[in-house]
């Protein structure tokens, strides 16, 4: 490949990695191989700039504002960071500074890297009046209703002499425990879990329901004060200042006078930082003065006067000992890596403590599935390489092949039948998992079937959590949801179980007292209230999460109705697909489901929707059908329904030669609109349908 061609193909991949990154919070490789990519080519472009393309990845910030919210510019851009992982390269950064200020004396300000998303925070008369995101660092998606809900952040500052607008930044991110917290509400949801703290906050700061934001528990650190007039003559004083005025300073930075000493601040912060409650990726260098700030100014995509400094994720030899294979909700089969330090390898298992990476002791690793294990072509007894990061779970990175020779290794065999139930496993075409087809007797299944339907977000019975249902389960007491509604005080009360931590060896007792008995009891009565959608987001139902409950319930106004529906009429529903039909379909026909429905049915569970009565608005559109296709500037597409329902028309799901508007929206498919050209079906805008009702 010539570097013209590499140049392309380097900046092709990096564009593609920064939507990912930005626009949908995922990774797929690592920040090191990221970095790595881009200094390549960076080092081209600096070798054939005529090959340089104009949007090149090296020239820009590489975020972008998406479409869900308000983009505004900002009053001075966020730029990024030139970063480092080496100290050679640091004390090229300091020869630049010291080149850049003609021998000047010089400070640095040193503070830690905070691993979440940069925000701006604008206040006016010392109200916070926008928070915005970085965005392409010169226009940010305004989230103002989302950072008000960040409780250390201050809504109106009172000091003497504030300017009257000034900008604040720092790093909106999600505290380890909180983010274990979501991920965990993930898992039990059979939603996808977030790779690490940062794209969990970058996520959850992207959210529409401000709610929902406030739920998680973000937090934010501030570190830079940015105003027209020179209000602090430098980053400590500004630092100090915003402090002082009740901002939420980041904690540890510190004033260092050479680089010498800022490398000292590195080694002091490599292991200490683990033990904070968010992540941290490295540390940020800045030139203290500001007049020396202005004077070093600015690349396209970074400050001169700053740099980072990145901590390579630690990667250790460590030997794998055995592989478990767990169950998890949905039946998927998932091999762990169980390891121990090398020195350990003669102890026995149990005694082992496991491998110290990253301030922690490692004893367990995911090995994902059946595929990553060919992948890695790892046997029982290797050395392999284990590796913690921003992404909180350790993994496994490779195997040292030079070691089989010394010790003895085992090839390792998938298992064939489910570890916990015995049932023969099964891989669906096109899946990498392998998972266990006995949904209605599999105890990790049955639990987490029971966790999934006392959650907040379906039946709402709060007072079970935290291990009091695997103490009910495992005492036999509740092996489906049902179970739960033949609970009484007698039954519950005095109930006791130790829980062991796997991970940790912690043990923690948990006994059921009046008044946790009350609580649940309590619990359980009001869930019965709970409205006939999040009763069927609770059966778990393969599929069918909360938005596809709140469709079908909508719809089908009935478990009744839902039940009797044939696959024809599911996939008649607007966005329900044959893949839903299906699991519907099949859920309802497995006898277990259905007496389980039955038995919460007879144990008062809201099984019908309650129907918003159509309020009538005008006869206007009588006798006439509809089809909603494509997304509206003024309406969600329910409400498109019930407008049009409220002036006498009627929507129907397929366009035919009968149908006699097409309600023809943005993005809708090109089928569609085809089809309905053909049969000469009319197609209204939505400016041209408002007019029909009169608005
Ligand atoms: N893995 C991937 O697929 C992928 C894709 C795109 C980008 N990335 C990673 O993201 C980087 C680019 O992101 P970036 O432009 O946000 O750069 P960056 O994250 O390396 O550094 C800049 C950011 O650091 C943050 N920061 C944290 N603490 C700070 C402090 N004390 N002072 C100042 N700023 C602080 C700010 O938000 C600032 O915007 C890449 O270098 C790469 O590591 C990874
Ligand atoms: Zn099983």
């Amino acid at each position: 490949m010539n570097p013209e061609q590499r140049i392309q193909e380097l900046s092709e991949k990096l564009h593609y990695y920064n939507d990912r990154y930005y626009q949908e919070s995922v990774s797929e490789i690592s920040d090191y191989e990221f970095d790595q990519l881009l200094k390549e080519l960076q080092a081209l472009e600096n070798q054939y700039p005529e090959f340089k393309q104009d949007d090149s990845p090296t020239q820009r910030v590489g975020g972008t504002v998406t479409k869900a919210f308000n983009a505004v510019y900002h009053r001075y851009p966020m730029l990024s960071l030139d970063n480092t992982y080496n100290e050679e390269e640091l004390r090229s950064f300091d020869d630049r500074v010291r080149r850049g200020l003609d021998g000047e004396a010089y400070e640095y300000i040193c503070e830690l890297k905070f691993d979440g998303i940069s925000l701006s925070f604008t206040y006016e008369n010392g109200v916070l009046v926008r928070g915005v995101t970085r965005g392409d660092g010169t226009r940010g998606d305004e989230i103002t209703n989302n950072v008000k809900t960040i409780r250390s952040l201050p809504l109106r500052v009172k000091a003497d002499n504030l300017p009257p607008l000034f900008e604040i930044r720092g790093e909106g991110f999600m505290p380890t425990s909180s983010f274990q917290k979501l991920n965990e509400e993930m898992d039990t949801l059979g939603e996808n879990q977030y790779a690490n703290p940062r794209n969990a906050a970058s996520g959850s700061f992207k959210l529409q329901d401000s709610a929902e934001t406030a739920r998680r528990g973000l937090d934010c650190y501030l570190y830079y004060f940015l105003s027209d007039d020179d209000y602090f003559k430098s980053h400590e004083e500004s630092l100090l200042g915003i402090k002082s005025w009740g901002f939420n300073v980041s904690p540890g930075w510190k004033k260092v006078s050479n680089i010498d000493e800022v490398i000292e601040y590195i080694h002091e912060w490599e292991e200490k930082r683990m033990h904070l409650p968010l992540a941290t990726d490295g540390i940020v260098i800045k030139v203290n003065s500001f007049a020396q700030q202005k004077e070093l100014g600015f690349t396209a995509k970074s400050p001169r006067w700053a740099i980072s400094y990145k901590y390579k994720a630690e990667n250790k030899p460590a030997v794998l000992r055995m592989v478990t294979y767990q169950v998890g909700r949905t039946g998927a089969v998932t091999p762990v890596a169980n390891l121990c330090d090398l020195s350990e390898r003669a102890l026995p298992y149990n005694q082992v403590k496991g491998v110290h990476l990253s301030g922690t002791r490692v004893k367990r690793a995911t090995l994902h599935n059946a595929n990553e294990l060919e992948r890695l072509g790892i046997r029982i007894g290797d050395t392999v390489f284990v590796e913690k990061s921003g992404e909180i779970i350790p993994k496994i990175t490779g195997v040292d092949v030079s070691q089989r020779e010394k010790y003895e290794t085992e090839e390792i065999v998938f298992p064939t039948h489910c570890p916990e139930c015995d049932s023969e496993l099964q891989r669906n075409e096109g899946e990498v998992a392998f998972f266990c087809p006995n949904d209605s007797h599999c105890p990790p299944q049955l639990k987490g079937r029971i966790e999934h339907f006392i959650h907040r977000k379906a039946m709402n019975i709060e007072s079970l959590g935290e291990g009091k249902i695997e103490l009910l389960f495992d005492l036999d007491l509740v092996r489906t949801p049902a179970d739960l509604y033949d609970l009484n005080y007698d039954k519950l009360l005095g109930l006791e179980k130790n829980l062991v931590n796997e991970e940790t060896g912690k043990v923690k007792k948990i006994s059921f007292r009046e008044k946790t008995v009350d609580n649940i009891l309590k619990g359980i009565d009001l869930s019965r209230t709970v409205p006939f959608k999040n009763v069927l987001f609770a059966l778990g139902i393969r599929f069918v999460g909360q938005t596809v409950a709140e469709k079908l319930a909508a719809y089908f106004k009935s478990m009744r109705a839902l039940r009797a529906a044939s696959y024809d009429q599911l996939v008649a529903v607007p966005e329900i697909g044959g893949r839903i039909a299906l699991s519907i379909e099949s859920f309802f026909s497995v006898p277990e489901n259905q007496l389980l429905v039955e038995r919460l049915e007879q144990a008062g569970l809201q099984m019908e929707g309650d129907e918003k009565p159509v309020e009538i608005e005008s006869d206007l559109l009588d006798g006439k059908t509809f089809v909603i296709s494509g997304v509206f500037e003024n309406f969600e597409r329910d409400e498109l329904k019930e407008k049009i329902e409220a002036n006498g028309g009627k929507v129907l799901s397929g366009v035919s030669g009968k149908l006699n508007y097409l309600l023809a929206g943005a993005n809708m498919g090109p089928s569609k609109l085809e089809k309905a050209r053909k049969l000469g079906v009319t197609i209204l805008s939505e400016e041209e349908f408002l007019a029909m009702i009169g608005n």
